[in-house]
Formats: C-alpha cells, structure tokens, sequence
C-alpha cells in the first residue's frame, strides 16, 4: 500500500457493525483474469468513500460483490454486519442500492412512478406506505412533476435522478453509485451533486470524476490491479501528485485542490 491515512480519530465503538467490512477479496472471473487479489476496507455507517482508480482496476467488480452479483473466489464481506453469501441474499440487496452507471440498464417499466415503485414493491411494500416511499424519492431527487411519464422520454440527467429515486425508494443501509456524474452536463452534474449531498447515507461512489470525488466525500480509496493501494482523505489523496501520477489518476488542467 502506497499510503494509508487513518481518517478516523478515537476508539471504534466495539459494539458497532460497520456499513461494509471487505477482508481479502479476491475474484478471478472465468477466464482466470484476477481483477481483485485482496482487498481490505471498512466503511463506517454515514460515511461517504469514493471509489477511485484507472480503467481496469477492478472498481466495478468491487461494487457488483457488494450485493452479490459477483461470487468472490475468497475473502468475506459484511454489510451491517450481515455476510454477503446466498442465503442472505435477499436481505442484503434490500439493504445495498445499487445505481448503475447507465440507468438504462435500471429502468424498464412504462412510467417513472412504476419504476421507482418496482424495488420497494418486490420487497413486499404495499398501498400508502408504497405510494410514500414512491412520492418521497421523486421529491429527493426533485422528478415529481414527471411522474406520469416514460422514462423512455426523459433526458440522460432526468433519467439517473429517477435511477437513483429508484434506489432510494428501497431505503438502503449503503447506497453505491457507479460512475454518477458521467455523460452530465454541468448543470445536471451540478444539480446531482446537490441531490446526494442532501440524500445523506452511507455511500460509496465509483468515479473518475476526481472533484465531484472531493466535493462529495470526505474519504477516498484508490484501487489499481485489483488492491486498495491507498485510503484517506479525498483532499490529501489529490493533493498528492505523485500518487495520482502513480495511478493514471488526473486532475481537470487548472484544478486545484483547495
Ligand atoms: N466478464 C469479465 N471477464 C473477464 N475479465 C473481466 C470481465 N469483466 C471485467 N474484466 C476484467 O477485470 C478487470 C477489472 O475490470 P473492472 O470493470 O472491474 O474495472 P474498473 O476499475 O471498473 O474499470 P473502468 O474504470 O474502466 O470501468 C479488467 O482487467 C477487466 O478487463
């Protein structure tokens, strides 16, 4: 590990699960490729963490074990102190949201309330609490007004919000986001930014936005060949050039880390 900075002060509450324990991940997929060997990471609940690194790294690999699309090869995972493993599948996905990069690979349904109703449905919730939970996660990511339509006929920007409304209406313990601000204009980018900042939560991001990273989460974590290689403050971590360097990781020309 390149560097690892220790983000949180005291004692850790003994009795207290964390939101994501991950101990020696490792995962080969079928073709023998190895695209995590071992990775550790702890996430305390209300924490955000982005999730950095280079193309191939092993970032979204990482994401698709966290609700168990991914089987590792070994290691172990916990969510709130649940492991991820078959039997407690179901529990696990009502607990980690998922928002894809594309939401297209989420929405399916004829309108945008029957897609933001479809997770917390299939979870077994019915009748007024469902059409709560529907109108409170439009309201989060500000698409009431657009209920009633095809989510077919929205914008790239409107289509995420109802993605992420989507997930939030499952109320999950961790929400992961892969790639949030990609394929945004600024204003949209801007305006999700503002949405998730007001979501709250335990979240973990993907990205290779490096200061939407700095302006959404306190703590980063850089993966690169399938290792966590450093964990720390976002501010500190892209402070450090040779790091990034290190990394294929990169700053916009002209940002400067505040
Ligand atoms: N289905 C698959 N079969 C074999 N190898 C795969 C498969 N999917 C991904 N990989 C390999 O696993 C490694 C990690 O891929 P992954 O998609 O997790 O990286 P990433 O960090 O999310 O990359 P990016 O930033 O480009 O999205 C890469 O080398 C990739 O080629």
């Amino acid at each position: 590990m390149d560097r690892v900075t220790e983000q949180r002060a005291g004692p850790r509450e003994a009795l207290t699960a964390p939101a994501l324990e991950i101990s020696g991940l490792v995962h080969a997929y079928p073709d023998g490729h190895r695209a995590l060997r071992g990775v550790d990471l702890r996430v305390e609940p209300g924490e955000r963490v982005a999730v950095l690194g280079p193309n191939g790294a092993g970032k979204t690999t990482l994401t698709l074990h966290l609700n168990g699309v991914l089987r590792p090869a070994s290691g172990r995972l916990t969510v709130g102190g649940l492991a991820v493993s078959s039997k407690n599948l179901k529990e696990i996905r009502r607990r980690v949201g998922l928002v894809f990069q594309d939401p297209d690979d989420q929405l399916f349904m004829p309108t945008v309330r029957e897609d933001v109703a479809f997770g917390p449905a299939n979870f077994g919730v019915r009748g007024s609490e469902l059409d709560q939970r529907v109108q409170e996660a439009l309201e989060a990511v500000g698409m009431t007004e657009h209920a009633q339509r095809s989510p077919l006929r929205l914008s790239g920007g409107q289509r995420k919000r109802v993605a992420l409304a989507a997930v939030l209406a499952c109320r999950p313990e961790l929400l992961v986001l892969d790639e949030p601000s990609a394929n945004l204009e600024p204003v949209a980018r801007r305006e999700l930014a503002e949405v998730l900042l007001a979501v709250g939560g335990t979240t973990l991001m993907v990205t290779h936005d490096l200061p939407y990273a700095l302006q959404l989460c306190p703590r980063s974590v850089i993966i690169d060949d399938g290792r966590v290689v450093a964990d720390g403050p976002t501010a500190e971590l892209l402070a450090d050039e040779e790091l990034l360097a290190q990394h294929r990781l990169e700053l916009p020309f002209g940002f400067r880390v505040p």
